[in-house]
């Protein structure tokens, strides 16, 4: 049997991943684990910083967004020890007392950061603060959450009419608003959350349909009033509330577990056990699509680990058909959307994705760019406004494709090129270590290198 080749090629500028699976084939078998959930990463970062005391953190993820906002809060005088997935300890300051940062906030390549982190900025008085990106950050549309800031009487400042970064800030008292997002989107709904706990009173978010609730989740942990209705997909956060520190563990990230999940379910002969996933029920919506399309994935060992979901995930492969899948699961599955095409190029039949425009504004331009990378392996898919078509089935040729610099496509394209004929080179994948540094690692395990 011929080795399976995987390798990261780091010296060259294009910082190529190079995959060569065998004739014989890569049957994905064991058990592995994936890193910490990026939003609650980021969350438990944020509000650790905002806590009043210590906040102790287990199984944060160590990914390039998660230091990116560790960095913005240092810079704001937050000692956060340095991160690692064991114990990452930050020693809050207490609400309203970030220190006025001396140079600009950097939040990299991280919307999260950036969108949450505005909330947070601008409630906080008589400071001032100038926030930044990458170029694709600093083309993503930020008025989504500057818009309801300014309801609140937030004042900021930003290229293109206030709508892109870098932006300025002068924090202010803040009012509380009663806004109805026109989209759903967890990093508004948490931004305007944050940005409410300063707020005398009643701050309220509502949805057109429910996206991920870990903010909800641990600002009622560290003590804010915290309160829903399921029913019109609406939180309200009393102001002004008092935070205090609390010790996490962070599950593995659902968004990771995914390429493995999808891995296994379209590789021949797999049975692949990915532990300790977190499975909230706002963020499950990929397992409910896979198992619509035949996959068999089951849940192991069902708990409760600091106020959110986990279970190991246990697929085998089996053959996968086209499904239709649009509207309100669209916010649950929002990342996976690109390794869903995966899954999509490799089963029988149609699969058609609709209502997901909001992937035009991600990293990259993920509808484009998935379907031109696929379709350059020789996938049968259309692009549409709002979604994709895919006729799957018909083998994939190993070729050179790129991720754009996104992350999940660099990913997405690695899976493919695992289950395609010949070699693969993507182009520009070091940009997994966004959301996934040791993907290339587990990649290698898995084939037994
Ligand atoms: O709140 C969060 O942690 C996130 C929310 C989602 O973005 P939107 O809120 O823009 O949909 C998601 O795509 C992103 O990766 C993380
Ligand atoms: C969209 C993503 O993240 P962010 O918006 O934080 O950059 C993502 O991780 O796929």
């Amino acid at each position: 049997m011929t080795a399976p080749i995987v390798s990261l090629n780091l010296i060259g500028p294009d910082e190529d991943l190079i995959v060569q699976p065998p004739t014989t084939g890569v049957a994905l078998q064991g058990k592995i684990q994936v890193p910490g959930d990026k939003s609650i990463s980021h969350r438990a970062l944020m509000l650790g910083s905002l806590a009043q005391g210590e906040t102790a953190i287990a199984g944060l993820l160590i990914g390039e967004d998660p230091q990116s906002t560790a960095a913005c809060f240092r810079a704001m005088g937050v000692k956060i020890t340095p991160l690692n997935s064991e114990q990452v300890h930050v020693h809050g300051l207490g609400l309203g007392s970030l220190q006025e940062p001396t140079d600009i906030l950097d939040c990299g390549n991280s919307g999260t950061t950036m969108r949450l982190m505005l909330g947070i900025l601008a409630s906080h008085k008589d400071r001032f603060f100038s926030v930044t990106g990458d170029r694709s950050l600093r083309s993503r549309p930020m008025s989504r959450v500057i818009q309801p800031l300014q309801q609140m009487g937030a004042q900021i400042w930003g290229r293109k009419n206030h709508t892109l970064a870098p932006l300025a800030i002068q924090g202010t008292q803040l009012k509380p608003i009663d806004y109805h997002s026109p989209i759903a989107s967890a990093q508004v709904k948490s931004c305007i959350l944050l940005a409410g706990l300063m707020a005398e009173g009643e701050t309220t978010v509502t949805e057109p349909a429910l996206s991920r609730d870990h903010s909800e989740r641990m600002l009622a942990a560290f003590g804010a009033t915290v309160k829903r209705d399921p029913q019109t997909h609406s939180v309200t956060v009393v102001g002004p509330a008092q935070l205090s520190g609390q010790s996490i563990i962070v599950p593995g990230d659902i968004s990771s577990a995914a390429f493995w999940l999808v891995a296994g379910a379209i590789i021949p002969d797999s049975d692949l056990i990915v532990e300790n996933v977190g499975i909230n029920p706002t963020r499950t919506g990929v397992l409910e699509v896979l198992e619509k399309m035949g996959a068999n994935i089951e849940f192991l060992n069902q708990r409760i680990v600091t106020g959110e979901p986990v279970a190991d995930l246990r697929v085998k492969s089996s053959r996968l058909h086209g499904c239709e899948f649009g509207g309100d699961v669209i916010p649950r599955l929002i990342d996976e959307i690109p390794i869903l095409a995966v899954a999509a190029a490799f089963a029988e039949g149609k699969t058609v994705i609709k209502d997901a425009a909001e992937l035009r504004v991600k990293e990259s331009d993920r509808l484009a760019v998935i379907a031109s990378e696929l379709g350059r392996m020789g996938a049968n898919i259309t692009e549409h406004p709002d979604g994709l078509e895919i006729i799957g089935g018909t083998p994939l040729k190993g070729t050179e494709v790129d991720s754009y610099t996104d992350h999940r496509i660099a990913m997405s394209l690695a899976i493919a090129a695992l289950n395609a004929q010949g070699q693969t080179t993507i182009h520009r994948a070091q940009a997994a270590a966004i959301s996934y540094p040791t993907f290339t690692p587990t990649l290698e395990e898995l084939l037994g290198h």
